[in-house]
């Protein structure tokens, strides 16, 4: 695996739904000047790649064999990040509710990890002055000699809050509701076989819960610029 440049800082953000990786990712990476990776965007995008074209996403076997058909191409600016399909822009519809209800399903695959994990590999190889990768195991897989590995957590009720604030208005049926869903998706995603979602031994853990998002960057931004002063 090529590398990035030696001055590069490479950093793993990860953590379940709702605690803040996209949000925190993308701040400390504008603030910072690196580039910023979104790799749940990606199985979003082949998750929606395979509801377009009717394959059936609880068939490991087809979602399988499918796999390497799509071109997933990511932006990695953090100011507007993008991602496309054979060339569509793919931003909008990898955000409805069925890609989320299938997406775990998808990702569970080791064909579409081993693929996906290898463009990320590549996207983080060519990030000149260096990138924040936000998932769910980059730390343990995807990038194990990250320069700074952070593990993002918050309490369900407070992912749900934050994720029904961003549908509508927040009701009490409405975080139930979501929160349910996030608990069953943290499942599959903890429970796969294939690279789950998982702290690596050396991540740092941040419990988000009762910070702001403006308390999370900072804290991220301190714990890149402490490294950074490390390795000098
Ligand atoms: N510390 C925080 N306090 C309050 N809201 C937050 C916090 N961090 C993130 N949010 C909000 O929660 C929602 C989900 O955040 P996001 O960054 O998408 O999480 P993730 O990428 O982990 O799923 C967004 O609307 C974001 O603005
Ligand atoms: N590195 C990653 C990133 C995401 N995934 C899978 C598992 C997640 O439930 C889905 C969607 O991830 P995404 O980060 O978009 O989800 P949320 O923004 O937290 O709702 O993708 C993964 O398996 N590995």
């Amino acid at each position: 695996m090529e590398t990035a440049a030696p001055s590069a800082v490479i950093v793993a953000i990860d953590g379940p739904s709702g605690t803040g990786k996209s949000s925190t990712s993308k701040a400390v990476a504008a603030k910072l000047g690196l580039r910023y990776l979104d790799t749940g965007a990606q199985y979003r995008a082949i998750t929606w790649w395979m509801i377009t074209n009717g394959i059936d996403t609880d068939d490991a076997d087809a979602v399988a064999l499918a796999a390497g058909k799509p071109a997933i191409v990511s932006g990695t600016d953090p100011a507007a990040p993008t991602i496309t399909v054979d060339g569509v822009d793919a931003s909008g519809p990898i955000r409805t509710r069925e890609v989320t209800s299938k997406v775990s399903a998808v990702s569970a695959v080791p064909e579409v990890r081993a693929l996906i994990t290898d463009l990320q590999r590549g996207i983080a190889a060519e990030a000149e002055g260096g990138i924040v990768v936000e998932g769910r195991d980059i730390g343990t897989t995807v990038l194990p000699d990250a320069d700074l590995k952070v593990f993002l957590t918050a309490s369900p009720e407070a992912r749900a809050a934050r994720r029904s604030g961003e549908l509508r208005g927040k009701d009490a049926a409405d975080v139930a509701a979501t929160k349910e869903a996030l608990i069953k998706r943290d499942a599959a995603d903890s429970g796969r076989k294939t690279s789950p979602l998982a702290k690596a031994g050396d991540a740092v853990e941040v419990d988000t819960t009762e910070l702001t998002l403006e308390q999370v960057i900072e804290c991220v931004v301190t714990l890149v610029e402490e490294k950074r002063a490390g390795r000098k």
